[in-house]
């Protein structure tokens, strides 16, 4: 399917050593950082690297021992929440209304992104363009890096060897992690720093690893998904087709309807700010200057934890238990309300409910809930979603300690997948990882561009909180507690 515009492009070469012969760009250290990582997009992501990095230094100069606020008790033992300690330019997640793209809100750029012909639903790979840059693409821009992306898509045979030495029944996610990791062979930052990078230069083959990553996790995502439930024949990328509608046909579906589906979710999924899981474990990694395949292996591994990515597969199971119990009766409250308790009863979470931020509905769960409203409305499926969406917040609030009782993104993606013929659950977590490399990697990116540390933060033993807050408190500590 193509983009309302009609552009025909070639590679482009590449300008930093302009005239040099190919062979002198073959052994220029630099050049071959340089050499395939689009000069138009790297020159505007600089661009605005040099504005942000002027604004740093100043803050740097001038408030460097200003507070961002106190670190309490609570908030070292509770998982950190609220401390303000990392940057992430990418995006930014605000608790009442939701994330912001380079401060966009997702239902604004779902008119504002471009898309295929005829289409609605935002293109992901627009998206990677803004979060780069910081700058809407044009329709032009668009097919420049949808077709960079159609360009640098391909797997090496060992990487799909190391997919296939293992049990065809291993979780996908895994199968994901071992995919994308098995990679790191063609880092190109790690051999341009190996021969000796200079440090501001990094971010530019840490970019260039990063489009060749996008572009080819649709081909280890697909083969994991063809080998684990379906003949296990592969399908080839189609470069003719948008990164979302390649991915979708690598699976096996050719319904247009799907693709503009997958064009949402794979744009939806895409970024959440730096402290979730998946990003900052994929930008802690990276401090190490661990390349990109090696941090956003990192990343997925998180993402494959079920209070994370993982309770996407989580919630279509807990629906689909939830209808065999309806017995084809309509969803009532009663029923709903007593899996709910026997869920909290035994000690589990309700899928796809809560957030460590939000406090509000998920706008992402709302942009799925008005694409099922569009496209099935009539599903049994999404009759129950739409009955939880009403009756679990009460439930939850009820129980007086879930800080937020709404849907999250999780809540609602399975249905959909379901509803095209996508219903092995335990395979939508590795749709979301495919999708959150535009994300993480952006991040990636930005982080080397402003040069940031190897991440480090302090930790403290109980010993010393016990001793440090009760000899300021004036209280004689808990040292007799446990003898
Ligand atoms: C893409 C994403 O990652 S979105 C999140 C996906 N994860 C889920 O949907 C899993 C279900 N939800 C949860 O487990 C949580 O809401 C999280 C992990 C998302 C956030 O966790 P927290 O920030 O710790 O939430 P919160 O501060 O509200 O937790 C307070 C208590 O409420 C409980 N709680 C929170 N959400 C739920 C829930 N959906 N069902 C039952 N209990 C819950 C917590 O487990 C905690 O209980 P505890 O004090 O007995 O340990
Ligand atoms: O922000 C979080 O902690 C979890 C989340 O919704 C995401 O990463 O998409």
């Amino acid at each position: 399917m193509k983009i309302r515009t009609s552009l025909s492009l070639s590679r482009l070469a590449c300008t930093h050593l302009g005239s040099a012969t190919a062979a002198s760009r073959a052994s220029c250290t630099s050049c071959r950082s340089f050499s395939s990582a689009m000069p138009a997009l790297t020159e505007k992501i600089e661009e605005l690297g040099k504005r942000k990095i002027d604004i740093l230094q100043y803050l740097r100069k001038n408030h460097r021992m200003a507070s961002l606020g106190e670190v309490r008790l609570d908030q070292a033992i509770g998982g950190m929440r609220g401390i303000k300690g990392m940057i992430c330019e990418t995006s930014e997640l605000d608790p009442e209304f939701g994330i912001t793209y380079r401060d966009h809100k997702i239902e604004d750029l779902r008119g504002r992104l471009p898309t295929v012909q005829g289409g609605k639903e935002p293109l992901p790979e627009a998206l990677l363009w803004l979060l780069l840059t910081g700058e809407i693409p044009s329709p032009e821009e668009t097919m420049m890096i949808q077709q960079e992306l159609a360009s640098r898509a391909k797997v090496p045979k060992h990487v799909e060897a190391a997919i296939d030495a293992l049990p065809a029944s291993t979780h996908p996610m895994t199968q994901l992690v071992v995919g994308v990791t098995a990679m790191q062979t063609e880092s190109k930052f790690a051999t341009l720093y190996r021969d000796g990078l200079h440090k501001t230069q990094y971010w530019k083959p840490i970019l260039n690893d990063s489009l060749d990553l996008i572009a080819s996790i649709p081909i280890i995502a697909a083969r994991i998904y063809r080998r684990t439930f379906k003949d296990g024949k592969t399908i080839p990328p189609d470069p003719s087709l948008d990164w979302s509608a390649s991915f979708t046909k690598m699976l096996g579906y050719e319904d247009p309807n799907f693709y503009e589906l997958m064009r949402l979710y794979l744009f939806l999924h895409a970024d959440h700010e730096g402290g979730n899981v998946s990003a900052h474990t994929t930008h802690l990694v990276g401090s190490a200057l661990s390349d990109p395949y090696l941090s956003m292996g990192a990343g997925l591994a998180g993402l494959a934890g079920p209070l994370h990515g993982l309770a996407n597969q989580e919630c279509l199971r807990w629906i689909l238990d939830l209808k065999d119990r309806l017995k084809g009766q309509p969803p009532s409250d009663e029923l709903i309300a007593k899996l709910a308790q026997e869920t909290l009863d035994s000690g589990r979470v309700i899928p796809g409910f809560g957030h460590a931020v939000l406090r509000v509905t998920d706008p992402r769960y709302m942009a799925q809930r008005a694409f099922a409203l569009e496209h099935l409305k009539d599903s049994e499926l999404f009759r129950i979603v739409d009955a939880c969406y009403k009756t679990i917040p009460v439930i939850l609030q009820k129980t007086g300690k879930v800080k937020n009782p709404w849907p999250n993104v999780d809540a609602h993606s399975g249905i959909l997948l379901h509803h095209y013929g996508l219903t092995e659950a335990d395979y939508f977590t590795v749709l979301f990882g495919v999708s959150r490399t535009i994300g993480c990697l952006s991040q990636l990116v930005w982080s080397r561009l402003l040069g940031f540390p190897i991440e480090r933060p302090k930790s403290v033993t109980i010993h010393w909180l016990d001793k440090s807050l009760t000899d300021t408190q004036g209280d004689s500590g808990s040292l007799g507690l446990n003898s």
